[in-house]
């Protein structure tokens, strides 16, 4: 009889508790998922952000805080808590989690997800370990709940992805090594936010939308799931882009994703799987991470693609304007 789980013989040791029960918390979320039913995505309460919680969102807290007991964690720090949660007091480890991103698709059946990043536990009160440059990151992962429930992690030395077998509850590795394909022509924004977007970013998606006929010379495609896990699941699977810009609107002057439980763990993933993450024009992984729940613009997916996006933001402002149609440097 299999334990459930993971399969651990690419995992570092140091990991190997920290992983276990992450795994079992995201098959024990995956059921409570395929259930459905019992009001899962009602709106009950509002997080520290603003943001509406949703009975799934604080159930999905409540799961793995509970399920990562005795773990090796000194800090839990959550998107549905205001502050760091402390767990050990000998605990090594901090983690920073988005129990579940994607709360706008729980009643639709479309796929949401776990985000999580792990950062060594520093001596002193919990901001001193996760307010610290991104590059401190110790491992990042994601687990998708979808039509299949996938894990996908990285310990600093590529991304690793594993798929949940339901019948044993172990996730059993699918690739030691995902490399991101960079041959899409798809990106993936929400189109809707156009005329609040600065400049760079709309010349950016104008020249993607001319297709064939534009200063790209290629037609491309367009993805909005509104999950940022399953959004970097398929540009990690099949290529593509992903931006979510700073824009005009109150409250999105520094964008949606928050940096430390959404952007730093996504960029560490890409990176580690050969794409790029920017907030447009600098690295994610670069930046001080200084709020909790502080927010980043985020771009990622293919390297060409997210190199592109910064040329745009070089670019002088007449030129971005005045010269659409007639952007040679720009051709695909
Ligand atoms: O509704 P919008 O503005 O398109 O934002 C969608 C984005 O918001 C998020 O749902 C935010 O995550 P949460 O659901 O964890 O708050 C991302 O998964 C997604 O990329
Ligand atoms: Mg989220
Ligand atoms: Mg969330």
């Amino acid at each position: 009889m299999s334990v459930p789980g993971i399969d651990t013989m690419h995992i570092p040791r140091d990991f190997h508790p920290l992983m276990l029960a992450l795994a079992r918390g995201g098959a024990a979320l995956a059921s409570v998922i395929r259930r459905g039913g019992a009001n899962l995505g009602a709106e009950v309460g509002t997080n520290s952000d603003g943001d509406g919680q949703k009975r799934l969102d604080v159930q999905a807290d409540a799961l793995f805080r509970d399920a990562l007991k005795g773990a090796g964690l000194r800090w839990y720090a959550s998107e549905e808590q205001e502050d760091p949660v402390p767990m050990q007091d000998e605990g090594t480890m901090a983690l920073a989690i988005d129990p579940l991103d994607g709360s706008s698709n729980i009643d639709t059946n479309v796929s949401v997800g776990t985000i999580f990043a792990v950062y060594p536990a520093e001596s002193g009160p919990a901001e001193a370990s996760f307010l610290r440059p991104a590059r401190d990151i110790l491992a990042a992962g994601y687990i998708i709940y979808g039509p299949r429930c996938c894990l996908v992690v990285s310990f600093g030395e590529g991304t690793q992805f594993y798929t949940l077998n339901p019948d044993t509850g172990c996730f059993d590795l699918t690739d030691p090594r995902v490399t991101l394909p960079d041959c899409s022509f798809e990106f993936a924004i929400n189109a809707s936010n156009y005329r609040h977007w600065p400049r760079p970013i709309r010349a950016y998606i104008d020249d993607c939308l001319a297709g064939l006929d534009g200063p790209r010379a290629h037609n491309f495609n367009m993805r909005w799931i509104a999950s940022l896990v399953a959004e970097a699941h398929r540009i990690l699977m099949r290529g593509g882009i992903f931006l979510y810009p700073a824009d005009a609107r109150k409250g999105y002057e520094r964008g949606r994703l928050r940096m430390l439980y959404e952007c730093a763990p996504i960029a560490m993933l890409i990176e580690q799987a050969g794409g790029r993450a920017t907030d447009g024009a600098l690295p994610i992984l670069d930046a001080t991470i200084t709020q909790l729940h502080g927010r980043t613009p985020l771009v990622f997916g293919s390297s060409e693609k997210v190199d592109r996006v910064a040329a745009y933001h070089d670019l002088p402002e007449g030129e971005v304007s005045a010269l659409f149609g007639n952007r040679g440097l720009f051709r695909a």
